[in-house]
């Protein structure tokens, strides 16, 4: 392998450790992608997220599975660009873009840093656009992958249904979706115990107790997962006719959506 694919992966790590939510809080406020949170990101969603960097990087393996020439590919709610950066090392159809887009001014700051600092740094990148914009209000141009890496989550559940039908519509033949949630369990005690179990996860990852209190308390308002059921139906109602479900570890998911 050439050096400039073992130097990229290198780009997102952040020497700062998540501690936002280590010292008691007076007043619990909603959790926000600010610049306090882009700071400490890669590792927070690392050691909060079990099965994070499997999915970032296969991501990338299976893009190029259904990446086509001449087409747009899309990650969604792209916080610092890590699934563009897998696009990146895995991808090798001819003339394909990157439109990596985020509705949090922090955060596409610094992922123009990190993206436009590889473009300088090494040749024959997928060019990639950095937009700030809600995703909620684009216009997709043709596309062959959409990846939604853990940010449907955080759309409105009745604005969930549009932007499904929205990629759905702008996906060709032979394209997909690649859609990473947290999941809920309709089952009570399956909701219990994964949450328990996620909690361990963030436990073994060196979070307090009151870091796992602090954060649960800022996200609840914030991040309303769905059930794999309410996925599955939702993708099939926006004209999707495959949902295949390609990783899970505790309750966290990501699935194969095709058009
Ligand atoms: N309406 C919106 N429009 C655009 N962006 C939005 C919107 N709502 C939320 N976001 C953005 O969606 C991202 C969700 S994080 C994704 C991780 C990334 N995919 C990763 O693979 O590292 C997931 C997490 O932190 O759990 C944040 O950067 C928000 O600003
Ligand atoms: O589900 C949780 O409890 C999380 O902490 C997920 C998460 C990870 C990173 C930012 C926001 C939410």
């Amino acid at each position: 392998m050439p050096p400039s694919f073992r130097a990229t992966p290198d780009t997102t790590v952040s020497h700062e450790s998540d501690r936002l939510f280590a010292k008691p809080l007076a007043q619990p406020q909603d959790f926000v992608f600010n610049e306090d949170v882009v700071r400490v990101f890669p590792d927070m969603i690392k050691r909060s997220v079990p099965g994070y960097p499997t999915i970032v990087e296969n991501i990338g393996v299976l893009a190029a599975q259904f990446a086509q020439p001449n087409t747009h590919l899309y990650d969604l709610g792209c916080s610092l660009g890590a699934v563009t950066q897998a696009l990146r090392r895995h991808v090798r159809a001819d003339n394909c873009q990157v439109i990596a887009v985020d509705n949090s001014a922090a955060m596409v700051e610094r992922c123009r840093e990190y993206l436009h600092g590889q473009d300088s740094m090494f040749q024959e990148l997928l060019p990639v656009e950095v937009v700030e914009a809600d995703i909620l209000k684009l216009q997709f141009q043709p596309t062959s992958l959409v990846a939604l890496n853990f940010t449907l989550q955080f759309i409105p559940r009745e604005q969930r249904p549009a932007l499904l039908a929205n990629i759905r519509q702008a996906l060709v033949p032979g394209g997909a979706l690649i859609l990473s949630e947290k999941l809920r369990f309709e089952d009570e005690q399956e909701q219990d115990l994964l949450t328990d179990l996620h909690i361990a996860f963030k436990r073994a990852n060196g979070y307090s107790e009151l870091e796992i209190a602090q954060k649960r308390s800022a996200i609840e308002n914030v991040m309303k997962p769905d059930s794999l059921e309410t996925h599955r139906q939702r993708l099939l109602d926006a004209g999707f006719t495959k949902v295949l479900p390609w990783f899970q570890c505790l309750n966290f998911a990501s699935l194969i959506a095709l058009p």
